[in-house]
């Protein structure tokens, strides 16, 4: 599915905040957060180590119980939804994934087996689906009966990302999936999240790598502000930091494949 015309808002999160505490200290780790993510979009979310974005992501995900957040789901308010719920639409694959289960095929039908999916429209992958999907992603010398506790880290996250892609969620936020991979099977990553993309998911991703070219916009996490970066290198020039914090744009240009956001942050 390709952008015609507007975008979709899928996911809009105004608000986002999040403090901890240190011993007597309470601290902010972001506040008065906002962006919103479209349908067929990929953003990535770049900025310094320890800024917040695995925050941000569990925040949207509903996942930290130190953040909070005003929040609309295709137009529906959180408050709708339990955090379960959210959960399966707003999925959040983290950065070091636990897969559950005896066998790689196994790992990847356990969320089906969840009670908060009984009712779900989406149909648990058949042996066929999990193979193709295993080759797609550079898996192939991965059998379906191995222990996903005998993979590798970079294979063990590619199979967590399938996982959460083959639930068909309408919002993926994906946290440094493509660390722990070579160039190779990074691109492989992208693709298929830029296919999920492509057939209407809202994806965000959390990366330290260079552009790829698959971001429609960049959002830079930075001493708790949130500014949108998209092409910025491209230009040349830093954008200023928006004054409203609001990173609600919508502008659709596809310049990332040639920003360097990481550098700059
Ligand atoms: N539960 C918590 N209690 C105290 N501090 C926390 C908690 N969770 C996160 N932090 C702090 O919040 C900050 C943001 O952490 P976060 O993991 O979100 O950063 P990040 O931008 O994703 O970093 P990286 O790029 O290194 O993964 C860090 O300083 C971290 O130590």
């Amino acid at each position: 599915m390709g952008q015609v015309g507007e975008p979709r808002p899928v996911l809009e999160v105004t608000d986002a905040r999040c403090h901890v505490r240190h011993g007597d200290v309470q601290k902010d780790i972001f506040a008065g957060l906002s962006l919103t993510l479209y349908a067929g979009q990929i953003v990535d979310l770049v900025g310094p180590s320890g800024s917040g974005k695995s925050t941000l992501m569990e925040c949207m995900a509903q996942l930290n119980a130190d953040a909070d957040a005003t929040m609309t789901l295709d137009g529906r308010s959180a408050d709708g939804f339990t955090p379960e719920q959210w959960r399966t639409q707003v999925a959040y694959v983290p950065q070091r994934p636990v897969l559950m289960g005896g066998t790689v095929a196994e790992a990847i039908r356990y969320p089906f087996t969840l009670r908060v999916r009984r009712d779900s429209s989406v149909r648990v992958p058949d042996d066929d689906t999990l193979r193709r999907a295993l080759d797609d992603i550079g898996l192939d010398d991965v059998e379906l009966d191995r222990s996903p506790q005998d993979l590798s880290v970079g294979q063990q996250a590619r199979v967590c990302l399938l996982r959460t892609l083959l639930t068909g969620p309408k919002v993926l936020l994906a946290d440094e999936v493509d660390a722990g991979l070579d160039p190779d099977n990074a691109m492989r990553a992208a693709h298929l999240l830029k296919r999920a993309a492509d057939e209407g998911m809202a994806v965000c991703r959390v990366r330290h790598r260079e552009p790829d070219g698959m971001a429609m916009r960049t959002l830079e996490l930075a001493d708790g502000v949130l500014t949108d970066v998209t092409g910025r290198a491209a230009v040349g020039v830093a954008k200023t930091t928006a004054a409203s914090n609001d990173t609600d744009t919508t502008d659709t240009t596809d310049t990332t494949d040639t920003t360097d956001t990481e550098a700059q942050a």
